[in-house]
């Protein structure tokens, strides 16, 4: 049994962290939201849990390593400084951070890293997300993971291949592009499909969110898992023995 403080606690992260952190026997050490003391939270845990926003995360991380205490970072929106940041921090501290704590958005990744690298660059790769009319951020996080993904699987640089917000006249399509298309609406809690489309066919792996619980248990494992682990950045892939 541990101490799990979280960062976001009044969104719906939070709400849905708060309840599976205690129905699976651990404490809820607090919370807070803007303007909130991490560094006296991070005191009271045994590990922090941030689903907030890309602005307070370098807050976070000093507030995590200040305490000696690992860290999970949920937040989407990330930048490559916030990046840079987390690795940073994993110097001191066990960090994990994933666009997609879930099981089952885990395994899609793996799915896609598989049929980017047995399918050519002929088979064109185009993801498309939608999401609840709140979320601030496109491509989601989860998104730009499969992203990733498939472009490790076609031994590409995302930043090299990804196309996003087309608009107008675009001229034909880019061989060995990444597409992504969001979509933002009512209250999806998160969709995600990765179409591979060849000539005459098309292959399509999805995830479908149907409540937040399935990100909270995610994260709630990794918090479980990091407290035995030494300084570094950590994957849900190792997390969850996939
Ligand atoms: N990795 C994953 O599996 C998942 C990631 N997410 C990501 O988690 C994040 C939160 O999502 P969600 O709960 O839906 O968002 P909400 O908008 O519902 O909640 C965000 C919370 O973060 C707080 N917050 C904002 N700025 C700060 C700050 N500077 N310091 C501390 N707290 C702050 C807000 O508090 P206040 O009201 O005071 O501003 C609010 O309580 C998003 O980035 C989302 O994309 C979501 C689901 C799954
Ligand atoms: O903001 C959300 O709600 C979600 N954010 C994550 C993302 O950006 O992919 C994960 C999930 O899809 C819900």
């Amino acid at each position: 049994m541990a101490n799990f403080g979280v960062i976001g606690s009044n969104g719906a992260m939070g709400e849905a962290l708060k309840r599976v952190i205690e129905a699976s026997g651990h404490t809820y050490a607090g919370g807070i939201d803007k303007g909130g003391d991490a560094a006296g939270l991070a005191d009271a845990s045994d590990a922090l849990i941030d689903f907030s926003a890309p602005a307070a995360l370098k807050t976070n991380l000093h507030a995590a390593i200040g305490a000696g205490v690992p860290i999970v970072v949920g937040t989407t929106g990330l930048e490559p400084g916030h990046h840079q940041a987390i690795d940073e921090a994993a110097r001191a501290i066990p960090v994990l951070q994933t666009g997609n704590t879930s099981l089952g958005v885990t395994l899609l990744a793996h799915l896609v890293n598989e049929a980017a690298q047995r399918l050519g660059d002929d088979w064109d790769i185009e993801i498309v997300e939608m999401h609840h009319r709140r979320k601030v951020d496109a491509p989601s996080g989860t998104a730009l993971l499969l992203g990733e993904a498939a472009a490790k699987g076609r031994g590409v640089e995302l930043s090299q291949a990804s196309e996003s917000g087309r608009d107008g006249h675009t001229g034909a399509r880019k061989q060995g592009a990444i597409g992504f298309a969001a979509l933002r609406g009512g209250t999806v809690t998160g969709e995600h499909s990765v179409i591979l489309a060849g000539d005459e066919e098309r292959i399509t792996l999805s995830h479908s969110a149907e409540n937040r619980d399935i990100f909270a248990r995610g994260a709630v494992k990794a918090a479980e898992w990091l407290q035995d682990r030494e300084a570094g950045r950590y994957t849900m892939e190792e997390v969850l023995g996939l």
